[in-house]
């Protein structure tokens, strides 16, 4: 192990099923090769059925472990992820400010696979003006992107308009993730503040254990940002790994099962992805 490794920091809530949140984000972070630190927000009792608990880590708390973390390591990307209340997304934004955090992921989880609130209602309109102008990237689903533009996404015109209003709150770009779509093909969807837009295209697997797959994308993408990689191939690298990660199930638990973490390193896994289809000048073209 070199000596620089890449350091980056995931704040997020834990899940005991090993599924989600920190688990999945740490998991991310070695396959990827960076060392994961890790800022904890809430504690979820929660397994592959379920959230049966969600206890938030008090605000003095999650302030210390920011200071712990940002006072000896530097950190080279950071994603948030459940982040359940509008204290904690103020502490984190003025963290990010303090220690001069880049390359920050926003994963905007809102609601468990499960149907479980993991972000206050009112604590969205905070996200929107606190967290997300200090984003390089936010990664909302489908129901998140809806949520948080009062758009309804139905045709793909409307994907774009989604973005377009995510990017009117201040951030530099978005992904907006396709997995709740039924198609045949899962695209998700980068634009960014330039009107570039990136369409990631992969056949879509028929499982119901998808559990964490938002969590591994999102860390994925910080741990390659992290590396120094441009945003475009660190998208690719994401897709590709929870492509695997999907494919290659590990039968556990009695409901959404966990994606399978070492797929994407492990040999003779074909890399059935992805066609990638880029558009400059989005919006500039009037295509929007
Ligand atoms: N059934 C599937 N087959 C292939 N890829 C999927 C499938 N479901 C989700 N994905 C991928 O997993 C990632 C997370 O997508 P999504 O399920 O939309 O987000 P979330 O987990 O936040 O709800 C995306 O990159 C998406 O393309
Ligand atoms: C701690 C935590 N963070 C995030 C999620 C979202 O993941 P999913 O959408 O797969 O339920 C979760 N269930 N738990």
């Amino acid at each position: 192990m070199s000596d620089s490794m890449p350091c980056v920091l995931t704040i997020a809530g834990s899940d005991s099923g090993g599924g989600a949140g920190i688990q999945a984000d740490i998991k991310s972070f070695q396959e990827r090769d960076v060392f994961g630190t890790s800022v904890i927000t809430a504690i979820t009792a929660q397994n592959t059925c379920g959230v049966q608990g969600v206890y938030p880590v008090e605000a003095k708390a999650v302030q210390q472990q920011l200071q712990s973390v940002g006072e000896d390591f530097f950190i080279s990307a950071v994603k948030t992820g459940m982040l359940f209340n509008t204290d904690t997304i103020a502490l984190v934004a003025n963290a990010i400010s303090e220690y001069r955090w880049k390359n920050i992921v926003v994963d905007p989880v809102m609601v468990s696979t499960s149907g479980h609130i993991l972000l206050e209602e009112e604590a969205i309109d905070t996200l929107k003006t606190k967290l997300f102008p200090l984003a390089r990237i936010v990664t909302p689903n489908i129901p998140e992107a809806e949520h948080l533009t009062g758009l309804k996404i139905e045709k793909d015109i409307d994907i774009l308009k989604a973005a377009e209003r995510i990017l009117s709150m201040g951030v530099k770009s978005v992904l907006i993730k396709g997995g709740h779509k039924k198609d045949e093909y899962v695209e998700d969807v980068y634009v960014d503040e330039k009107g570039v837009c990136i369409r990631f295209s992969s056949k879509r697997i028929d499982t119901k254990n998808t559990h964490g797959t938002g969590c591994t994308f999102s860390a994925v993408l910080t741990a390659e940002l992290g590396k120094r990689n441009n945003i475009d191939e660190a998208l690719m690298t994401s897709k590709r790994y929870i492509q695997s990660a999907i494919e290659n199930v590990i039968s556990l638990g009695h409901g959404h099962g966990p994606t399978n973490h070492g797929a994407y390193r492990k040999k003779g896994i074909k890399e059935r992805i992805i066609s990638v289809q880029e558009t400059i000048d989005l919006f500039h073209n009037g295509d929007s």
